[in-house]
């Protein structure tokens, strides 16, 4: 069974159009949802988690229909979500934190078991007894990954939880998040396109409330095949150029005649496919 089929959802928000026609399905694995910013990618993961509804659209999560009561609950039992914000008590322990969602989570049998395990899942069990105020960023999200892992949700959603974390600690986290994508479906939010290339095996671009591209990270790349060159001064006409380590530049547009195509990565793709401006702006 597909674990998301949506179908035109729209939402809006006053006059902002947050979402149009949005369509994919979602399957296990993990699936990248890159954007820039205000691209829509909170709001759709917001309706995903069933923290709001949207105004238009078809939406099935797990076989449920969230517009009913009974749908959202049995999706709500089957469902972990890590909101951009998770809004962390900083006096509790990493456990007494964890133990909390568990409670609003209605576990009851063996409750600090399955705590533990979490903590245990995401390599926190030398510190579960600290304080999260006294964690770093990467340990911090590990909690809330924590946090999402109980009772061994069929569908987890992550919002951009690499923001922020250093190199190392990404890379750390980039593992947890393909562990956890090994049976379960995984959707996970992000301004990185290296989260894509190293632990997604499906990508979605959106970009002004719409989806642009869905596919294999491969076809993303491919979408900027023979727009992508390097030069030793900057290219007139390139729509985004920029000077790299050994002092060449990397330009993406139309190419001219005798240019020395590379291949296209996967941030070449996302650029080539969202707008001009944005394109200017990433120059
Ligand atoms: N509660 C709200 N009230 C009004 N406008 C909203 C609300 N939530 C989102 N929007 C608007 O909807 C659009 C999409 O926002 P959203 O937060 O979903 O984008 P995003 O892709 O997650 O951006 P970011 O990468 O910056 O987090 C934006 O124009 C935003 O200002």
């Amino acid at each position: 069974m597909t674990t998301v089929q949506a179908e035109g959802l729209s939402l809006r928000f006053g006059r902002t159009t947050a979402l149009e026609g949005v369509s994919f399905a979602l399957d296990d694995g993990v699936t990248g949802l890159l954007g820039p910013n205000g691209a829509g990618k909170t709001t759709l993961l917001r309706i995903l988690a069933t923290a709001i509804p949207a105004d238009a659209g078809q939406l099935r999560i797990l076989g449920a229909d969230p517009r009913g009561a009974a749908g959202r609950l049995a999706v709500r039992r089957r469902l972990g979500y890590l909101p951009q914000n998770p809004g962390f008590h900083q006096h509790f322990t990493a456990f007494e934190f964890v133990d909390y969602i568990a409670i609003l989570k209605e576990i009851v049998d063996g409750r600090h078991d399955e705590v533990r395990r979490v903590l245990h899942a995401v390599g926190l069990d030398d510190h579960r007894g600290k304080k999260i105020k006294a964690l770093s960023g990467g340990m911090r999200q590990r909690v809330g990954l924590a946090a999402t892992l109980l009772d061994d949700p069929a569908l987890v959603i992550l919002d951009e939880p690499t923001v922020g974390l250093d190199p190392e600690q990404r890379l750390r986290f980039r593992e947890l998040i393909a562990h956890i994508g090994e049976g379960r479906t995984v959707l996970l939010s992000t301004h990185q396109t290296e989260d894509v290339s190293t632990v997604c095996q499906r990508v979605i671009v959106m970009n002004q409330g719409r989806i642009r591209f869905e596919g294999e990270p491969s076809a993303l790349a491919a979408v900027a095949m023979g727009r992508v060159w390097t030069s030793r001064a900057r290219a007139d006409g390139a729509l985004a150029a920029w000077r790299t380590g050994n002092g060449d530049y990397h330009n993406i547009g139309d190419p001219p005649p005798d240019a020395r195509l590379v291949d296209p990565s996967i941030e070449d793709g996302y650029l080539m496919l969202i707008d001009a401006a944005s394109l200017a702006g990433a120059a």
